[in-house]
């Protein structure tokens, strides 16, 4: 069942005193319990993407519907909002421990003490992080904020998660095993999710479904394989770059 729907998005921004638009969706959806892909090169207009879908952007011009009601990304209902999360690159954690952070949204959604430590235990249990509850998180290495992160996100049972490249600042061996880590949670809980990523390795190995964002505009669309198998001229041109660019030796 498609639960989100983007129809003709227009994002524009000024420059030199000029109207520019980074980004024109013609019509994009989001099924229930899938993981999507948005790949592209940089400059794409992923990020973009990402935070006009998360109605944290405003900006854009075009129709959203969410569940099959029309949303207003200017008076978005704070009870919709609390049914999105959204983990970005860099972990934005606050300056307090670990159990705080991941307790913070549940506290702010008033949920009561002892269902909130019953979450916030569960999930950081899941992410193999629960002996640093009591740990301050601006000690934490990159792999372990994101992990705070994304228990973050998910204690908070999302019906959507945003995710914008949540793996690009981990070396191989921490990603990977994030990576392995974050599907198995997906799968288990079939949260809805949008996964940004520059790295088709990623993207391969996380989602359902791809969507391949050139120039602000979708290139492709389908599943990662056929992608891959069967990439269009734009799409092969992005392969092409990327495989130039990404580790030596590595191949799809
Ligand atoms: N406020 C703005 N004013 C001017 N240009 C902008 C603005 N926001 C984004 N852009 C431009 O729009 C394009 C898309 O940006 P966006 O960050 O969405 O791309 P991206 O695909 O996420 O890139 P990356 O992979 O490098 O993070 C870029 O060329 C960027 O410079």
């Amino acid at each position: 069942m498609i639960i989100y729907e983007m129809k003709d998005i227009h994002y524009t921004v000024q420059e030199k005193k000029q109207a520019k638009t980074i980004l024109h969706v013609e019509h994009l959806s989001l099924k229930e319990g899938e993981i999507l892909g948005i790949i592209g090169p940089n400059g794409a207009g992923k990020s973009t993407l990402l935070k006009v879908m998360a109605l944290l952007d405003p900006l854009a011009s075009g129709s959203i519907t969410y569940r099959g009601r029309k949303i207003n990304p200017h008076a978005v209902p704070l009870t919709l909002r609390h049914k999105m999360a959204t983990v970005f690159q860099q972990s934005l954690l606050l300056d307090m421990t670990v159990y705080q952070n991941v307790a913070l949204g549940l506290k702010f959604r008033k949920v009561n003490k002892r269902e909130q430590q019953r979450r916030v235990e569960e999930w950081l249990n899941r992410f193999d992080i629960g002996h640093l509850a009591k740990q301050h998180a601006h000690t934490l290495s990159g792999g372990e904020s994101q992990r705070v992160s994304l228990a973050r996100a998910l204690v908070l049972q999302p019906d959507i998660l945003f995710l914008d490249e949540p793996f690009s600042a981990l070396d191989f061996p921490t990603k990977a095993a994030l990576m392995e880590d974050l599907k198995q949670v997906l799968r288990e809980t079939k949260t809805t999710t949008l996964f940004v990523s520059h790295d088709l390795m990623e993207v391969k190995y996380m989602t359902d479904r791809l969507i391949v964002l050139i120039d602000g505009q979708i290139a492709q669309a389908g599943t990662p394989d056929t992608v891959i198998q069967y990439p269009n001229e734009r799409t092969q041109a992005f392969l092409n770059q990327w495989r130039a660019f990404a580790s030596q030796g590595f191949a799809l």
